[in-house]
């Protein structure tokens, strides 16, 4: 029995995108389609590389194609390249997608989820870069370990500064450590629209943009300069951060940037302990446990360790949101000293320490955001037959 590449393409035909609710055939997933005797290679140009079903994508078409009578070898190989907006911009035309990066109250974490989403995307070979506007508190130079004036092209346009795989840019690196700077909004327009214009960013897949607090100028400014893909808000679960959020959330709506989702990060803190007696696990006990609003009890399991989850910013916030505006939440980050000791030193702990639980949310919410702009982009793919 012969293969064909017919039989191979109507094998994959099997294989649904499940964010995109097509098969991967009519999707013009299949780049290349090679049979030779018995042994089948196969190419799946994927939306994105953050594709966060992309092993099991993988696997059904090789269990597909194996399945095949006269197949002897199947090799499959997964590609990526990430679709932009229909229409070229007219600035910044060479990135695929712009997405602010918003918060309604201060200190929530919006630095700490742009430079960690940034890794997260960049460790799985998307081309990212991130553009810090926090006029107020450009945080993205420390926490990306970088520092000193950008150099310049000869056409003096503003090389990013590089590091972990994502080129930067911030006013950071343009203003005197020390020198406080009283921002007007015609000022922080013009800054944006230079950030997008005068420096050099290449090609990029996701250029994250982290906005200064609130719902002021630099939002709308954003929005008026460069058609987004949309924005993603980061709150903590209590209730005044998301309140503030949601004046955020009536600034997209005005200006029609689409939320992409919602981060609600510090949402819990998990703390573990580990009970012994006489140096051996003990587990039949059971641990109190004051969280500051009351004592809990918590079962210890059999090697004597023990969790509780602290709601130390209170809890259901982005639930709320979501509810109420019909955006996803795409991710909760635990709150723990491993994000903020990684944001200081330079190091974000999506690169650091990719294993832990907090870096394993932001990667999660990555591959997320992936996924909802690859389904936003999905109008504008070609369908084949
Ligand atoms: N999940 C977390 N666990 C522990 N610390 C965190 C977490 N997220 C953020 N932090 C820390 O909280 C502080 C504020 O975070 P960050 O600077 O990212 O907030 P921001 O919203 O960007 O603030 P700003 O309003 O100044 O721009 C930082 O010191 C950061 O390291």
């Amino acid at each position: 029995m012969t293969v064909t590449k017919e039989a191979v393409l109507d094998a994959l035909r099997g294989v649904i995108d499940p964010d995109l609710g097509r098969d991967i055939v009519s999707l013009g997933f299949i780049t290349k389609n090679a049979v030779c005797d018995g042994a089948v290679s196969v190419t799946i140009n994927l939306t994105t590389p953050a594709c966060p079903v992309k092993d099991q994508l993988r696997e059904q078409a090789r269990g597909l194609i194996a399945a095949l009578p006269g197949v002897t070898d199947v090799n499959v190989e997964m590609t990526a390249e990430v679709r932009g907006q229909a229409e070229p911009r007219q600035i910044a035309p060479h990135v695929k997608h712009v997405v602010a990066v918003s918060s309604g109250k201060g200190g929530v974490g919006k630095s700490t989820a742009t430079v960690n989403l940034a890794v997260a995307l960049a460790r799985t070979g998307a081309r990212v870069g991130i553009m810090d506007c926090d006029v107020y508190g450009p945080d993205i130079p420390m926490m990306m370990g970088l520092k000193g004036e950008p150099e310049t092209t000869a056409e003096r346009k503003l090389i990013p500064k590089e590091r972990h795989g994502i080129k930067t840019m911030s006013i950071g690196y343009l203003l005197a450590d020390e020198k406080p700077v009283v921002w007007r909004g015609p000022m922080v327009h013009k800054l944006i629209e230079q950030f997008l214009s005068d420096v050099e960013w290449g090609e990029l897949d996701y250029l994250l943009v982290d906005m200064p607090p609130g719902t002021g100028d630099a939002q709308l400014s954003l929005a008026q300069i460069v058609p987004l893909s949309g924005a993603v808000l980061v709150t903590t679960p209590q209730a005044v951060s998301t309140f503030d959020v949601g004046k955020a959330i009536g600034m997209f709506k005005q200006v029609n940037v689409e939320i992409l989702g919602v981060i609600e990060n510090m949402s819990s803190f998990v703390v573990r302990g580990r009970v012994e007696r006489a140096g051996a696990p003990a587990s039949d006990t059971t641990v109190k446990v004051d969280t500051g609003l009351g004592i809990v009890s918590c079962p210890v399991q059999e090697d004597g360790s023990f969790e509780v989850l602290l709601d130390v910013f209170g809890k259901g916030g982005a639930d709320a949101l979501s509810k109420r505006h019909g955006f996803p939440v795409i991710g909760r980050i635990p709150l723990n000293p491993v994000v903020r000791v990684g944001g200081d030193a330079g190091d974000p702990v999506t690169w650091s320490d990719p294993d832990t639980l907090e870096a394993r949310a932001f990667t999660e919410c990555a591959g997320k955001l992936a996924q909802r702009l690859a389904i936003r982009e999905h109008a504008a793919l070609p369908i084949l037959q």
